[in-house]
């Protein structure tokens, strides 16, 4: 099948807490290639790898994987509400082949999606319905986890899955590098929290919903501006892991336990899982190679900043004529 991958993070903040004109312009230039790339490769289907943050999946039952055969924006941080054009038949073609692979994944027709799903979607595509796509749920916040291998198996399995398809596939990973902003963890919430967010949060009124939101805007400002009590963004990790994706050096990330990327990346580092999804399904196409790779930490946005594209070596030729400009 056609393929490409656009992996990226995602914020928030962008719009909410911007760094100087400068680094919002570079970003932004970096979103559009990204943009024209994929309106270049002209996808039939996206096939999306994202996490959620207490928005559309909770502790009332929390799946470590979850394939969307409908899902649904809740519109958190000012972003569009409505339902995702998702592909359902490829949906649960997709989910009974992961099944049959021995992968387990819940399967989903009512999927709430927060900013991990819908900014990526929104960068590359005009509207949350523009293109038929199948999201992929990855829990990255919600402890416990298991090991960040799964993930990579997990990509495996949707991408020898899709192998078959002769539609232009693109696979999208969704998250950040190093990055800690404060997401709640059941270990240490007060019991409101436990209570009204990370048990039993959905629809949450307006109010609640832009407290919430203030309060991590908030928390960036204060990150900014050098204030005590956060982790710092860790770049040299950062590199490490996109060489080690470029590179298809998967066992140089998932052979580490899970103590190893909040060590390194903070909490939020957990979100890479969806990229080494994504490049695993992409690698089970055959070799490929990273065209354009974009990385800046951007602490008004709380994130290792980076966005990357793939194809397959084989295309390589001719997407470096047809995407001028990409390559940084
Ligand atoms: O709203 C939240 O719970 C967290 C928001 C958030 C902030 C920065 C980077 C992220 O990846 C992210 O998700
Ligand atoms: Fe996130």
């Amino acid at each position: 099948m056609p393929v490409a991958l656009v992996a990226t993070s995602h914020s928030p903040l962008i719009g909410l807490n911007d760094p100087t004109t400068e680094i919002r312009d570079e970003v932004r230039g970096v979103l559009d290639d990204a943009r024209a790339f994929v309106r270049d490769f002209d996808p039939e289907l996206v096939v999306m790898f994202a996490p959620d943050h207490y928005n559309g999946f909770f502790y009332d039952m929390m799946p470590p994987f979850c394939i969307g055969a409908s899902a649904h924006s809740v519109g958190d941080y000012g972003l569009p509400t409505g339902d995702l054009s998702v592909d359902k038949a490829a949906a649960y073609d997709i989910g009974a082949s992961v099944l049959a692979q021995g992968v387990d994944l819940a399967i989903s027709e009512d999927m709430q999606v927060d900013h991990g799903f819908v900014q990526p979607l929104l960068f590359l595509f005009d509207t949350l319905q523009s293109v038929p796509i199948v999201p992929i749920f990855i829990n990255c916040v919600a402890s416990p986890l298991g090991p960040a291998r799964r993930s990579m198996d997990l990509g495996s399995a949707v991408g020898a899955a899709l192998a078959d398809d002769d539609r232009r596939i693109l696979l999208v990973g969704s998250g950040g590098l190093s990055h800690d902003p404060p997401v709640p963890r059941m270990e240490d919430a007060a019991p409101e929290v436990i209570e009204r967010l990370l048990l039993r949060g959905r629809n949450p009124s307006t109010e609640q919903r832009a407290t919430r939101e203030e309060k991590t805007v908030k928390a960036a400002r204060a990150y900014a501006a050098g204030e005590a009590g956060y982790r710092e963004l860790n770049p040299e990790w950062d590199k490490l892991v996109l060489d080690a994706l470029s590179s298809g050096d998967f066992a140089r990330i998932v052979d580490h336990d899970n103590d190893w990327f909040v060590r390194e990346g903070g909490h939020s580092s957990h979100e890479i899982r969806t990229w080494i999804a994504a490049y695993a399904a992409l690698s089970g196409q055959g070799p490929y190679q990273v065209q354009s790779r974009y990385y800046r930490p951007i602490k008004e946005w709380f994130a290792g900043f980076s966005t990357t594209i793939a194809t397959p070596a084989s295309a390589l030729a001719h997407a470096r004529v047809s995407n001028k400009g990409v390559v940084r």
